[in-house]
């Protein structure tokens, strides 16, 4: 058994000899249920936060205003929530509030989806109120009753909603699409870390496009933070969604995604900002933006010398985003025609260069200065496109001219 749900189950042992009861709940009864591996295993208990703290010798506030303590059970963190509704939640602008109750049900019917709101007792016994097995093996995604309210508690929810039929190759329920129709603006108030984090969700699926349809046919997207603030609901920018699953990369997905949003250079770094990305992924998107949707017919030694630029990883994502857009033509490089030009390029960055500044300057005679890095940067590129051998005598022969010109 995984060691994940073992200590799941002692946890959930542990409560009940203390009177409470525990379930386990919520994805990973879903995805035991679908042959699937769970992220987590999550325990639901009818004792309070302040008792769970009590039962067990470790464990770490996580969330204690949503009931949530994370125990740590022989070095294994287990999240333990008690029993608990939302509440307060009419007003979007500020963070809804919980409520415990006592009972398991009241617990699972304020949970989105009814796949989601299944638990299962200590012994295996599965509880199912809401036909959550039934919607399993229909393979929809419904809301736990009224999908307005569930939806209104938690505007994220529609998001999940297009995520997990992305995730699982449901469909989703009429009356479900209907209301994020109806509700779709009242997610302008998410946070774009939460938007983001579910976007980077559904990049992981293998065929996300199924989710990008929901998003982009109810006009979710365009309503989402910080997409409202780029794209006009009028003009829905796909018509190509399917084409997110022929590729996997996410750099690329992104790079589609903002493509489609008619992400153009003038505004790309102020809207990767605006998704607050990693430093390391914007600038890979620029890259990828930026080589990918000029996409064009060149010579070999173009592409190489673009190769030697951006490296690659950069090419063989832009040649992804080129035949998503529809640039790429049948007799450009492949990505093994690039993976065999760079393998064979004898200098893929100036440290490789078998001769260093300090040999340099010596050579030139000059005193050090800017010239030093510019000229190793150009022989870099030289023996990499191979005009010069890649050898100390003809680099330094040809690093003297160079060093001289660049040094006055
Ligand atoms: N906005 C939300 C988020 C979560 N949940 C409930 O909390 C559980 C745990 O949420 P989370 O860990 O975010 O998602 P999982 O369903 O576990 O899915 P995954 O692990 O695949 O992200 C969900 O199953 C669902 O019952 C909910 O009702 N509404």
């Amino acid at each position: 058994m995984d060691e994940r749900k073992r200590a799941a189950l002692q946890v959930m042992e542990r409560l009940e000899q203390a009177g409470f009861a525990a379930y386990l709940v919520g994805g990973c009864v879903r995805d035991e249920l679908l042959g699937r591996q769970p992220q987590d295993y999550d325990v639901a208990t009818e004792a309070h936060p302040y008792k769970v703290q009590e039962i067990f010798p470790r464990t770490v506030p996580t969330g204690l205003q949503h009931g949530t303590v994370t125990v740590v059970q022989q070095g294994i963190p287990v999240e333990v929530t008690t029993f608990r509704v939302e509440e307060g939640y009419e007003d979007r602008r500020r963070p809804s509030q919980v409520a415990f109750v006592s009972s398991l049900k009241l617990d699972l019917a304020r949970r989105d989806f009814t796949v989601n709101a299944m638990a299962r007792d200590r012994h295996g016994k599965l509880i199912d109120y809401f036909s959550g097995v039934q919607d399993l093996e229909a393979q929809v995604i419904r809301t736990v009753g009224e999908p307005l309210e569930r939806f209104r508690e938690d505007a994220l929810r529609m998001l999940r909603a297009a995520r997990f039929v992305a995730q699982f190759g449901f469909s989703l329920d009429d009356k479900a699409k209907r209301a994020i129709e109806q509700l779709k603006q009242e997610s302008r108030f998410l946070s774009v870390e939460r938007v983001v984090s579910e976007l980077e969700k559904m990049w992981r699926m293998p065929t996300p496009s199924p989710g990008m349809g929901i998003l982009f046919e109810t006009g979710l997207i365009a309503a989402l933070p910080p997409f409202y603030q780029w794209i006009d609901e009028s003009k829905p920018a796909a018509d190509r969604l399917e084409r997110f699953d022929w590729v996997q990369d996410r750099i690329v997905r992104w790079s589609y995604l903002l493509s489609l949003c008619g992400t153009g250079e003038a505004v790309l770094e102020s809207r990767l900002t605006q998704l607050k990305l990693a430093n390391r992924d914007k600038e890979a998107i620029i890259d990828c933006l930026k080589l990918g949707s000029k996409w064009e017919r060149q010579g070999e030694e173009e592409w190489k010398r673009l190769l030697y630029r951006f490296g690659i990883l950069a090419l063989k994502r832009a040649a992804q985003l080129a035949e998503l857009l529809g640039r790429r033509q049948v007799d450009d490089p492949d990505e093994a025609k690039l993976e065999e030009w760079w393998q064979a390029m004898p200098v893929k960055q100036t440290q490789d260069l078998p001769i260093t500044g300090t040999e340099l300057i010596r050579h030139v005679g000059k005193k050090a200065g800017p010239w030093v890095g510019k000229t190793l940067a150009y022989l870099a590129e030289q023996a990499a496109l191979q005009h010069i051998p890649n050898e100390r005598e003809a680099l330094l022969k040809e690093g003297c001219q160079i060093g001289a010109k660049y040094s006055q």
